[in-house]
């Protein structure tokens, strides 16, 4: 798991080997006690140089060994020894040294990086702090506020910026390892009293107290709730003030408290289930690995509103050559102008340079006659669509695959509008697309897999997180949105106010509780959908539609022209349109107050608790049901849907694995109660998939796609 070689004739080369990260496992730390021990007490060796073998430094302790029992050498200890030994340790670093594996670099004397290596203290986004000496280390190497802005961020550095903020002595574009030993050879004999990171004294501001006060209220904020950036900033501020053994303690009591919190358990299972739904499956039977993706180099985007201009983003960002589309001249020049500033703002925040040339733009549709995928971002009409997909099946060629960012739409019925319905899928893009991480992957019964294998690489390398579904109305995320939203609005027509509804879900850690949310994309859109599916009557206050409760007061707002931030008025009161500061709105309780009196309705005192319970359950209660479908294949589909697309707090895992924290058997009992209490709302009814899991005994998550795949009587 380490090994120990002589190059150069005195340079001990240790190697890390644990494929494919060469994560610090106990057999790895076992290995570095070993490889150190014997390097340092070899009198031929003269200097050490620490690597690891294929191409990766290290990607930090392993992850996967967090939740059993911890066995094996601790690491702190191991980076003391090292840092303390009286002959120089390079560190090698190439691929990646993130979490533990830069620590064990900031224990080295010296380090050298590849150019385009990736560095970083990420352990954050796992609910923990950098526990074995980077919380004391990097402030006293990089100075506080930098040092700050990495930890709580977890975000990766490229070896370049590492070099420019003092992480790294040396860049190379040439063998890393080569010239770390050719260094090490020529350190031999140098003093290394100034190389101990943990002797430095830590650079600090000038108030410092003011600093840090400042800092964890920027840090509290945007935390909603995560206590690991409020961990991390203490830890920092331990070394800012303390002398670094008891800077240590610190650090080990504030990871003690978080590497037992369901946060880090719920931000774990968020890492691994990242990469679970990467490895998709379909009922059908096609899989992730036996489905070779097509190469795409030249994509279409038809339609140029919102959507489309994130898309043609998202796309020349990745470096594909993309035709975009939008029949009328003025709104073409329009979106060529804001694809050209989103472009440019968007590859300087990322630091990566343009290519240019790669958008051409046209009003004909012919002008995608040659690409390899299109992807249809028209308005959310069917008969528009329908017509679209007739023509893209006679105008591209006959393996193009003809892709839908449709939020809703039945795929299925756009297929058949083609020659070739195994080339349709949904490529459905959450906005700002060019942001927003989520791209939900929509098959057919009729979808080749390498259509689905396509549209998932093409997330892939638009840097999103692609989950593959299944069709049906609102796919997963929006499904599962419908019975959120509408319990919130049954809320407020029982005596909440939109306030108090979004107060109770932004303190469990939505970025934005419902009705902001709501004003913030626009009330008529969800008006445009109801009215799709025949709900809408207008100037009808009747709770009862399709035979089922049914709340209008969304609608109502919309017929007086409230939609929300855009018209200045929605849920909340907004100064001006396109303000984004909500007020609450007297008028809006007063049109409440008539409302209920109209309706017959006794407002009622409604408590956190019940919202939380109400809203979440009902969204958690629809994941069910689309599990037992077969919609999604796991709950680890539904949960990074719900984290990546819908600001689900991560710290919390997503709905299935929050109903898992919470126990099925407590979200079972809570909704039977409610469906007690209201038998006409529907989405009440617990679903018959969680029934048969409080039944099987509750099971972990990670054995739900088991039990859900096990034959059962649906009596
Ligand atoms: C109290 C005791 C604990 C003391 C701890 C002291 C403090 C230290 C804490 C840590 O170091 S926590 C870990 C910090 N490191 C990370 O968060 C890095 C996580 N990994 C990544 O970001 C990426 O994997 C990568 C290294 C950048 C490589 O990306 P790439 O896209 O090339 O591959 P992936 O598909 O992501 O991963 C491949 C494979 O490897 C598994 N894996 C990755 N990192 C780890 C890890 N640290 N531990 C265990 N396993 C890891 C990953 O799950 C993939 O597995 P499969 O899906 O193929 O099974």
């Amino acid at each position: 798991m380490a090994a120990l070689t002589r190059v150069s004739g005195s340079v001990g080369l240790i190697s890390l080997l644990n494929p494919p990260v060469n994560a610090l496992s106990a057999a790895v730390r076992q290995g570095i006690v070993d490889t150190v021990r014997r390097a340092v007490s070899d009198p031929q060796v003269k200097s050490v140089v620490i690597c690891g073998q294929n191409g990766v430094f290290c990607g930090g302790a392993d992850i996967k060994e967090f939740g059993g029992h911890m066995s094996g050498p601790p690491l702190v200890p191991i980076f003391n020894t090292i840092e303390a030994a009286d002959k120089p340790v390079v560190a090698a670093i190439e691929g990646s040294a993130l979490g533990g594996g830069l620590e064990l670099a900031l224990a080295c004397h010296y380090r050298i990086t590849q150019s385009k290596a990736r560095l970083g203290l990420p352990e954050v986004s796992l609910g923990l702090l950098p526990a074995a000496g980077g919380t004391q280390r990097l402030p006293r190497l990089i100075g506080v506020p930098a040092a700050l802005d990495l930890i709580t961020t977890g975000r990766h550095l490229t070896g370049a910026e590492a070099l420019k903020l003092g992480i790294v002595d040396q860049v190379t574009d040439q063998n890393t390892v080569e010239a770390a030993v050719k260094f090490a050879l020529s350190i031999v004999g140098q003093s290394l009293e100034s190389r101990r990171i943990s002797t430095l004294p830590c650079p600090c501001p000038a108030d410092i107290d003011a600093f840090f006060e400042g800092v964890m209220q920027r840090v509290k904020k945007s935390a909603h709730g995560a206590i690991a950036p409020v961990a991390c900033v203490q830890a920092v501020q331990a070394a800012a003030t303390l002398p670094f053994t008891q800077g240590m303690q610190r650090e080990q009591e504030l990871m003690a408290t978080l590497f037992g919190s369901g946060q880090a358990r719920a931000l774990q299972y968020c890492f691994f289930s990242q990469r679970v739904v990467s490895k998709w499956s379909s009922p059908s039977g096609s899989r992730w690995d036996t489905s070779k993706p097509k190469p795409v180099t030249k994509v279409g985007v038809i339609g140029l509103g919102t959507m489309g201009r994130g898309i043609t983003v998202a796309l020349a960002l990745a470096g594909l050559s993309v035709v975009a589309v939008e029949t009328q001249q003025q709104q073409m020049m329009a979106a060529q102008h804001a694809v050209s500033g989103m472009l440019e703002r968007t590859a300087r925040r990322r630091g990566v340079s343009l290519v240019g040339d790669q958008i051409r733009y046209s009003v004909e549709l012919e002008a995608v006659a040659d690409v390899e995928l299109v992807i249809e971002a028209v308005f959310e009409d069917m008969a528009l669509k329908e017509k679209l997909f007739k023509q893209l099946s006679t105008l591209c060629k006959a393996d193009t695959l003809l892709c839908s960012n449709t939020s809703s739409l039945d795929i299925d019925h756009l297929a058949s509008q083609t020659h070739s319905p195994q080339l349709v899928v949904g490529m459905h893009f959450f906005a700002p697309a060019h942001v927003m991480k989520l791209l939900e992957v929509v098959y057919g019964p009729r979808s080749a897999p390498q259509a689905v294998a396509t549209a998932m690489e093409l997330g892939k390398r638009m840097g999103k997180v692609s989950v593959a579904v299944g069709n049906c109305s609102g796919f997963v995320g929006n499904r599962m949105l419908m019975p959120y939203v509408e319990e919130a609005s049954f809320l407020v027509e029982e005596g909440a106010s939109p306030e108090i509804v979004d107060r109770a879900l932004e303190e469990f850690g939505f970025p934005m509780g419902v009705f902001r949310m709501s004003d913030l994309s626009g009330l008529d859109v969800g008006w445009k959908v109801r009215k799709a599916r025949g709900l809408v009557e207008p100037g009808q206050m009747s709770r009862v539609r399709q035979g089922r409760r049914y709340s209008p007061l969304g609608d109502l707002l919309c017929e007086q022209g409230r939609f929300g931030q855009k018209t200045g008025r929605g849920w909340y009161l907004y100064d001006s349109a396109g303000s984004r500061e909500a007020q609450p709105d007297p008028w809006l309780q007063s049109f409440l107050e008539e409302y209920r009196a109209r309706q017959g309705l006794v407002s009622r005192r409604i408590d956190s608790q019940e919202v939380l319970e109400r809203c979440l359950y009902a969204l958690i209660n629809e994941g069910f049901n689309i599990l037992q479908e077969g919609i999604a294949a796991g709950p680890e589909d539904i949960d990074m849907i719900y984290v990546f697309g819908y600001g689900f707090p991560r710290h919390r895992g997503g709905p299935m694995f929050y109903a898992s924290q919470v126990g099925l058997a407590q979200v079972l009992q809570r909704l039977e109660h409610y469906q007690q209490l209201h038998p006409d709302i529907p989405h009440l009814r617990p679903s018959s998939l969680l029934r048969r899991l409080v039944s099987s005994g509750s099971p972990r998550i990670q054995r739900w796609r088991e039990i859900i795949r096990m034959p059962h009587s649906s009596l």
